[in-house]
């Protein structure tokens, strides 16, 4: 071979190399290259051995009943997905109603934006993020109302990507995470003045354990709202292919067992809120929130073929390959959730912390 076509060769094969684990690998801008993808907190030899233990909550479902178990279930969980969430998806770790003619990123903003008009708070006032991920929901609340958040999360690996994003947003003077659990949360009575939670609280084995929380903590006359994953009316357990939907996405999604719509109102009640305002924000005129998720196909098959080629280089841990796949079956649950109607993750409740409560 002459010079000049062994040089044109190698330049084509690293150029290609180049381009398929930088430019495809890092997609829109979102934080993370595929090539950084790691299993949180836990360490690289771990992630596969993380990952059957993560499944093996599902064989013993009375395991993850026992509300002690399920805060540590789930820690495992977010160890293992938050950098193929924030590679994949972005910094908000939700979903909202398509708009035609808005870009993903619009959406996901109006979508949070929406949750802080809500509780009416503005700068000056101290607001509380239940479970806040790595904080995409957070900076945009922080930046558009000018209040100050205070996230909670009970994985300390989110804890650390969320105050980075906060520092390189130049929000971290009005943004502040703590890990913690929020069925226990680490903050005095009657400290807030809001509080939301986005998608969030599905995690918790009993809602009202979340709640009662957060109704302790919100002064009184202050207003709470969140973004609650639900069964819809037209859910029947009778059905087995909606019990086969539920299940997938209760297994890929670490929930400990998804409610439905109808508990959400009696719970907040039960706990002292009263109910403001409740609504399924995914119900006609909003367009599909799943079809973010049904149109991404072809790039999670090339994010597979990536995620493997990273993980046989050693690149990746072994355990993320494991790991894209429960999502990539996941992302089929969710969008026949949506697409059957049977599922919402945008059933919306306001409450708020009546004025004479003690
Ligand atoms: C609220 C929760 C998380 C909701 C969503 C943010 C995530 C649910 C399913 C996730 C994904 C599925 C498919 C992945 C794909 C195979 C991969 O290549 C890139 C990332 C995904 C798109 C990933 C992104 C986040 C989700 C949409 C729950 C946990 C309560
Ligand atoms: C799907 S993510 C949503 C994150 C964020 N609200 C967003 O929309 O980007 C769920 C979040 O809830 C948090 N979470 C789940 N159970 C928790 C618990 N018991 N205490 C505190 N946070 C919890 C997870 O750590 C994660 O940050």
């Amino acid at each position: 071979m002459d010079p000049l076509t062994l040089f044109s060769t190698a330049a084509l094969i690293f150029g290609g190399i180049y381009w398929f684990l930088f430019l495809l690998g890092s997609a829109e801008q979102k934080g993370k290259r595929a090539v950084y993808l790691s299993g949180g907190s836990i360490s690289r030899e771990k992630v596969q051995d993380k990952y059957r233990q993560y499944w093996s909550f599902f064989k013993k479902p009375k395991e993850i009943e026992t509300t002690e178990n399920v805060p540590h279930f789930v820690d495992t969980f977010y160890n293992l997905v938050t950098d193929i969430y924030e590679w994949g998806w972005g910094q908000s770790f939700h979903f909202s109603p398509s708009i035609p003619g808005k870009s993903h990123r619009d959406a996901t903003r109006i979508h949070e934006q929406m949750a802080v008009d809500l509780i009416k708070v503005g700068p000056g006032s101290r607001i509380l993020d239940a479970g806040c991920g790595v904080g995409g929901p957070m900076r945009a609340i922080a930046a558009h109302s000018g209040a100050n958040v205070v996230g909670l999360t009970i994985n300390e690996y989110q804890v650390n990507r969320a105050k980075m994003h906060n520092k390189n947003a130049k929000l971290d003077n009005l943004c502040d995470v703590v890990c913690g659990d929020f069925l226990k949360m680490p903050f005095d009575e009657e400290s807030f003045d809001g509080a939301y939670s986005i998608e969030a609280t599905c995690h918790a084995p009993k809602l009202e354990d979340v709640y009662s929380e957060i109704f302790r903590v919100l002064k009184p006359g202050a207003m709470y709202v969140s973004y609650e994953w639900v069964t819809t009316e037209l859910y029947s357990s009778e059905n087995s292919e909606h019990v086969d939907i539920i299940h997938g996405i209760e297994r890929g999604d670490a929930l400990p067992g998804l409610r439905s719509f109808k508990d959400i109102s009696e719970i907040a009640r039960k706990v002292g809120f009263e109910v403001v305002m409740e609504k399924d924000l995914a119900k006609p005129p909003a367009k599909p929130w799943w079809l973010r998720l049904k149109m991404g196909r072809i790039a999670y098959w090339r994010n597979h073929i990536l995620v493997s080629v990273l993980a046989f280089l050693g690149i990746a841990p072994k355990g993320v390959v494991d790991v894209h796949e429960m999502l990539f079956k996941t992302a089929d649950y969710l969008t026949r959730g949506g697409e059957t109607g049977i599922f919402t993750p945008m059933h919306m409740i306001l409450c708020r912390k009546p004025l004479n409560s003690s």
